[in-house]
């Protein structure tokens, strides 16, 4: 039991359940038909009349129950529906209406009817709730409502709650006007607007606070919550004009998520980083040091793509923030182009369709290839050198790779021991290495020399790794017959102007870096980057992360979750266990993973804990970052 001298008043429709009960009732009581849609749309139309206080509530309620034809036997499907339809955040908080029982009430001007045996189940007894009650005729159909109850006249709310006479700090939590105007009359001290289920501006203007969901008003309070930070709070900004169902999922979940299409420069990317928890990007956003720094509150950054060296990933880790990518989901993207692009340069068919669009017809098998028996070199046989490598041979090609790191041959492929070896016998070259900064003008001008005459060259990776001088001076040589490029060592960071010296060059195919740009390949990494985001918000998993210590935790029942990030010094465990000891808190489970820098450690216990306990773990020398989940 928690002393707060506080009381609590809720309302019941749309804060209490996520639905209006009437609107339900109307769903059981009205026959299928073509009538159906309209008298529901018309119920909800005086509902909302009612509660926004455009109309009197005494008129819409008359008005709904004429329009209902409801009998007491539809009460019993009703209550059961409204069993299954309680708001989220308060089935999840069900002990704060056990603990605070007695200072809980509901004043609704909805109907006990229905009331009562659904809050009942949240320990609040009949007596504690204040509603409306139906008249049923001899035959048991509802004919209207006891027109002495003070809620069942306009405002009746403030009535209902001068009435009742509160101690303490009273408290009103609803949606709707009609809760506010107790507040406004000054018999109520404070009004939260609840919009975990609709969001009624006239509610919301008006309110002391906007609460998303029970755990928002709990901490605002607070009061003991099921988790300890309300994921309202949580900030995320996903630049890069991610895939939309990224914004769709992290809202689903209850994080204050903005989107923007761009990618922002350093500078403004300092500024709008701070206050932000996580931060999604794409292949463009530098996170440098310097953001990094000025980021107050981050705690996870997602690439929204494969590449992550746009990121600084040591600082990120030393200030702990978790970096996560999608390392597979567009990978197939790249090489369909990629076999695209082949065949495309080898039957010279962009100078062929140029020549139509201008006007020019020019039938000619001159500089036109089959890609069946030729030479196809992969160089970085990795996710996407890989799968290039089997369709590659799925259409007669010969594959040669070459890796730095030791990489198994798929099908009939063959590994080349050096990179000379390679670029001297392929038809074809294309360019799969990673973005690792050493990769810096990996292909220059002694590469190309060795290509055979003749070849063309495919780069799909990033730009800085090809020297574009060189690339340009071997077409114009016409020491290569064609090229395709997706990436450049200059990309803008918004759709528009454009110039780069491959420009105007005869079959070199120029694409905005689309590798990964496909529908399938965004909505994918839409769903996997997310899920991983959520994953170490809300339990601390770090699988896959790129630069932290992985740990894939299970779940816990009725445990408090620690999460503690720390520089990777001797003793730190032992200082955590003795703060732990020190309250008395028995640990249900606790795991480490360290590199050489960091380490991470949860700890799972089972017993409430207080704010000291928080403040000495966070105060332990070498804490990079502490949080507690629930
Ligand atoms: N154009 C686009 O839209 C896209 C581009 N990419 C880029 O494609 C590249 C490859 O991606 P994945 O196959 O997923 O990467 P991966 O990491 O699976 O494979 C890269 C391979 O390159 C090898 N490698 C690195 N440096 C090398 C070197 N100097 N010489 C030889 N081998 C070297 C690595 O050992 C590894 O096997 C990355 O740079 C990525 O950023 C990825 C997706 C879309
Ligand atoms: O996945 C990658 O590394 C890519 O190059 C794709 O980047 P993008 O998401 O198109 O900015």
């Amino acid at each position: 039991m928690v002393e707060t001298n506080r009381k609590y008043i809720f309302d019941f429709d749309s804060t209490l359940t996520r639905v209006e009960a009437l609107d339900v009732l109307a769903e059981i009581t009205l026959k299928d038909g073509s009538s159906k849609a309209k008298v529901l749309e018309e119920i909800q139309h005086i509902t909302n009349l009612g509660i926004d206080g455009d109309i009197s509530f005494t008129e819409s309620l008359e008005r709904r129950i004429q329009l209902l034809r409801a009998t007491k036997g539809d009460l019993v499907p009703l209550v059961q529906q409204l069993k299954q339809k309680i708001s989220k955040s308060i089935e999840e908080n069900k002990e704060f209406f056990r603990n605070n029982a007695e200072d809980i009430y509901v004043i609704s001007c909805g109907f006990k009817e229905f009331i009562d045996p659904i809050v009942a189940e949240y320990d609040i007894p009949s007596e504690r709730v204040f509603a409306n009650t139906f008249k049923f005729d001899a035959a048991g159909n509802i004919i209207g409502f006891d027109e002495t109850n003070v809620l069942s006249k306009h405002n009746g709310k403030i009535d209902c709650l001068k009435n009742l006479d509160l101690e303490g700090e009273v408290q009103v939590i609803g949606d709707g006007y009609s809760d506010y105007v107790m507040r406004e009359a000054g018999i109520a001290d404070k009004f939260f607007a609840y919009t975990e289920n609709v969001h009624r501006t006239k509610a919301a203007d008006n309110a002391d606070y906007i609460t998303p969901n029970l755990n928002e008003f709990l901490y605002v309070n607070n009061l003991p919550r099921k988790i300890s930070y309300p994921k309202n709070r949580i900030k995320i900004l996903l630049l890069e004009n991610v895939h939309p169902d990224a914004f769709e999922h992290l809202s689903e979940e209850g994080f204050s998520v903005e989107l923007l299409k761009h990618a922002l420069p350093e500078e403004e990317l300092m500024e709008r980083i701070k206050g932000v928890h996580v931060l999604g990007i794409r292949s463009k956003t530098q996170v440098t040091k310097k953001v990094l720094e000025a980021a107050d509150r981050l705690l996870v950054v997602g690439a929204f793509c494969i590449g992550t060296t746009q990121i600084d990933l040591e600082t990120a880790k030393k200030n702990g923030v978790v970096v996560f990518n999608a390392p597979y989901s567009n990978t197939r993207s790249v090489v369909e182009l990629a076999i695209g692009q082949i065949i495309m340069l080898k039957r010279s068919i962009f100078a062929r369709s140029t020549e139509i669009h201008q006007g020019k017809w020019f039938k000619t098998a001159l500089n036109s290839q089959e890609v069946r028996g030729k030479n196809l070199g992969i160089i970085g046989y990795g996710n996407i050198g890989k799968q290039l490598s089997v369709l590659a041979e799925a259409m007669g090609m010969r594959v040669y790779y070459y890796d730095i790191a030791d990489r198994l041959a798929l099908g009939n492929a063959t590994k080349c021991k050096t990179l000379e070896e390679l670029l001297a016998i392929s038809d074809v070259v294309t360019l799969h290495i990673d973005d690792n900064k050493a990769n810096k003008n990996f292909i220059g001008e002694q590469q190309f020399s060795q290509m055979r005459d003749g070849a063309v060259f495919v780069n799909l990776s990033r730009g800085f790794v090809v020297d574009i001088k060189a690339l340009v001076a071997a077409l114009q040589s016409k020491k290569l017959s064609g090229a395709a490029v997706d990436v450049y060592p200059e990309e803008p960071r918004s759709n528009g102007a454009f110039k780069t010296e491959l420009q105007g060059l005869e079959n070199v195919i120029l694409t905005p870096h689309i590798g990964g740009s496909t529908e399938e390949a965004q909505r994918d990494i839409a769903d996997f980057v997310p899920n991983k985001i959520m994953d170490y918000i809300n339990s601390g998993n770090t699988v896959d992360a790129v630069n932290f210590p992985n740990i894939r935790l299970p779940k816990q029942q009725n445990a408090h979750r620690f999460l503690h990030i720390h520089d990777n010094v001797p003793g730190i465990m032992a200082k955590i266990n003795e703060v732990l000891a020190k309250y008395e808190l028995n640990i249900s489970g606790q795991y480490l993973s360290t590199d050489s820098e960091v380490g991470y450690v949860i700890t799972d216990l089972d017993k409430d804990y207080n704010d000291d306990v928080f403040r000495e773990l966070k105060a332990i020398k070498g804490t990079i970052r502490f949080r507690v989940l629930y």
